[in-house]
């Protein structure tokens, strides 16, 4: 299959759905699809190689603009430069199927939808509490949202604002990772740490979404049991110090890999709108204990048959977090390494990235039934159960 992706965040930052679209591109690419990805900002040459991606598959929509977004910053574009671009891509492409990533609010992926004729995908990321704004828009366009054929979601959190927004039924299909980059260290010692314990966050440490305000009372409680303990903070933010917490600023994925699978705790203190948490899936993979707030999303990439793998305390409270990292340290080391891989593994590439190509299919068989039905004047049938809308179109 020509498979088109659209990211709406710029690639000259890294971001959770960046990352899954570059995955995503690269394992098509791998069980034999043409890909080409349209996003805002610069793809480096580097980075794309590492993916299995040529320069050419990706193409720039132009420079995007900060905007403050869901708790976040997201760099996007908007307006007729960017539509040019999208309209010249989609032409030059001649895609089989065109897979929007997050289509709501002004972006490309929204500009996209409105110009493409071609069966169309959409995968929704974003977790948070329902916008009037963007409910109205789509309440006024209901015939650009009722161009998509197929939709998933990537957590329960991301598809109830999906519904809500837009009125679409996605089907649930969480993020991918390459459980293979990521190194399994063999437990040496009492600490993965070293000689002591290592407590590792990971994460855009200003947002306040990412909770690091909580975790920064909860230290001194820790180390009341744990004196020696390591704080290292991985991630991108403004200069700061905090006494005995080490800020390593943003790393390359090998160093960010070599800390993960050199820690004691991955402490996850996000607060909220967290569609998914691939950074949950990326500690496990790497064999750290994890504690994390007691998000919906968190839950379940946490939840195996046998429970929740580690710990989670109460969204937001510092002490209860304190009482959750002292539990996760006074464990043995090794007692998750095998669940925590295991679990990881289930949202591989070799496992989500065949789930995403039947949804290609089911999009281009719900596509061609409404170019027949509108042709013939059958009546429409939208299905719920294939990620469908709940809407017939207008
Ligand atoms: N190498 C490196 N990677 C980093 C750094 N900081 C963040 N990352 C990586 O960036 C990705 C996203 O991390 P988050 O900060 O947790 O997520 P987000 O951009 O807010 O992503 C949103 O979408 C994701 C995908 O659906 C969701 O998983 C996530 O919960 C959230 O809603 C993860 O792969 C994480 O390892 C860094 O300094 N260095």
């Amino acid at each position: 299959m020509r498979v088109g992706i659209v990211c709406p965040y710029s690639f000259t930052y890294p971001g959770g759905v960046q990352n899954h679209v570059l995955g995503l591109a690269g394992w098509l690419k791998k069980d034999g699809h043409e890909v080409s990805i349209l996003a805002p900002g610069q793809a480096s040459p580097a980075l794309l190689a590492e993916t299995g991606l040529r320069p050419e598959e990706f193409t720039s929509a132009g420079h995007a603009v900060p905007i403050n977004f869901n708790g976040s910053v997201a760099r996007i574009n908007f307006g007729p430069g960017p539509a040019a671009k999208v309209k010249r891509w989609l032409d030059s492409g001649r895609f089989d199927v065109v897979h929007l990533h997050e289509p709501i609010g002004p972006n490309i992926g929204l500009m996209a939808l409105y110009l493409t004729d071609r069966p169309v995908i959409t995968t929704f990321h974003t977790a948070m509490p329902t916008l009037r704004a963007i409910k109205m828009v789509n309440s006024i366009l209901p015939s650009v949202v009722s161009r998509i054929d197929a939709s998933i979601a990537v957590s329960e959190a991301a598809a109830k604002v999906a519904h809500e927004h837009s009125g679409v039924n996605p089907v649930i299909i969480g993020n991918g990772i390459h459980v293979d980059d990521y190194p399994l260290e063999p437990v040496q010692g009492r600490w993965r740490g070293g000689d002591a314990p290592r407590l590792t966050f990971l994460g855009r440490y200003d947002e306040p979404r990412k909770g690091f305000e909580v975790l920064t009372p909860a230290l001194p409680l820790v180390r009341a049991q744990f004196p020696d303990l390591d704080v290292v903070v991985i991630g991108s933010g403004s200069a700061r110090s905090e006494q005995g917490v080490r800020f390593l600023g943003g790393l390359d994925d090998e160093a960010r890999n070599y800390w993960l699978s050199h820690t004691d705790v991955y402490i996850a203190p996000q607060t909220g709108r967290e569609s998914f948490g691939i950074v949950l899936l990326e500690a496990m993979a790497c064999g750290a204990p994890v504690v994390a707030s007691d998000l919906p999303a968190f839950v379940d990439v946490l939840s195996d048959d046998e429970g929740i793998i580690g710990h989670v305390f109460r969204n937001g409270n510092s002490a209860s977090a304190s009482r959750a990292i002292v539990r996760s340290l006074s464990e043995p080391r090794d007692l998750r390494l095998e669940r925590g891989r295991a679990q990881a593994a289930r949202f591989d590439w070799s496992q989500i990235g065949p789930q995403i190509v039947q949804m290609y299919r089911t999009a281009r068989l719900n596509s061609a039934r409404m170019r027949l039905s509108s042709r013939w004047r059958i009546p429409r049938f939208r299905g719920r159960a294939a990620g469908t809308l709940s809407l017939s179109r207008p």
